[in-house]
């Protein structure tokens, strides 16, 4: 007895801190195969996986942040690529979105050039210009520097982030590149690693923040392997990039 009300009073503080948190859906889309689920993964401080299998439907991973004192989930929503594994979720996917991670394959110019169709369902299914977007270019760990042909340039990817508003990074989910930062341990300044995939979450945070309302902790309800968004959705705030 004593054991369970110990149990139910850790949980009671675990789900008061966690509604302390603004939660945000951000929808992670692209081709199959790009590295949706392996990036998703590694953006919710996770490894890469070491073998993975095609997304059904949509899966769901959380990551919390700090941003400048303010307490934010993100809830990716890692959705299936295959048209075969999408088809009665793609309404889902949009409502009360926050934000949309674009995803392609730097080694694959088709999964490049498949990303207009997936700005035009994002229009489609009334994702607004004021939704933050952001591109990411994943594998770069298998970018080839002695061949230009058969991959997609940074030139590329910057000029079609800026025609459309987004912010653009490359990385890779397996082997992201890594740079020094500052930060602190203690009350002593450090220089420590920080890897590129961590660049993507903090961009997505700190954008994300400056909206004025989110949905609370308690907005989502869940139905099987997927969570249905009950209340409308937050005011958005004009945003531009790059
Ligand atoms: N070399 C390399 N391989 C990667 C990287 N990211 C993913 N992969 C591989 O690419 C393949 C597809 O990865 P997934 O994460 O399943 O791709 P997805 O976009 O989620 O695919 P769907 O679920 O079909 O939409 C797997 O074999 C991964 O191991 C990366 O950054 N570098």
């Amino acid at each position: 007895m004593e054991s369970s009300l110990e149990f139910s009073s850790s949980l009671g503080s675990v789900s008061s801190l966690l509604s302390r948190y603004r939660t945000f859906k951000v929808l992670v889309i692209g081709d199959s195969g790009v590295g949706k689920t392996c990036l998703t993964h590694r953006l919710c401080g996770g490894e890469f996986p070491s073998r993975v299998e095609a997304t059904i439907g949509v899966d769901f991973r959380e990551r919390l942040l700090d941003i400048d004192g303010e307490k934010i989930k993100l809830q990716l929503w890692d959705t299936a690529g295959q048209e075969r594994f999408r088809k009665s979720m793609v309404q889902h996917y949009y409502r009360n979105v926050h934000a949309v991670l674009f995803i392609y394959d730097v080694t694959r110019p088709a999964s490049f050039n498949g990303l207009s169709a997936w700005i035009e369902e994002c229009r489609q299914n009334s994702v607004g210009q004021e939704i933050p977007r952001l591109l990411v270019g994943n594998k770069s760990d298998l970018r080839d520097p002695s061949r230009a042909e058969g991959q997609v340039s940074q030139e590329q990817a910057v000029s079609f982030a800026k025609a459309h508003g987004m912010m653009f990074f490359e990385t890779s989910a397996k082997n992201p590149p890594m740079k020094r930062v500052n930060g602190w341990r203690g009350d002593r300044a450090v220089l420590y690693q920080q890897d590129k995939v961590e660049d993507i979450v903090v961009a997505v945070g700190a954008k994300l923040k400056r909206q004025k309302k989110s949905s609370g902790t308690n907005a989502l309800t869940y139905s099987g392997s997927f969570k249905v968004l009950t209340k409308k959705g937050p005011e958005k705030e004009v945003w531009n990039c790059c």
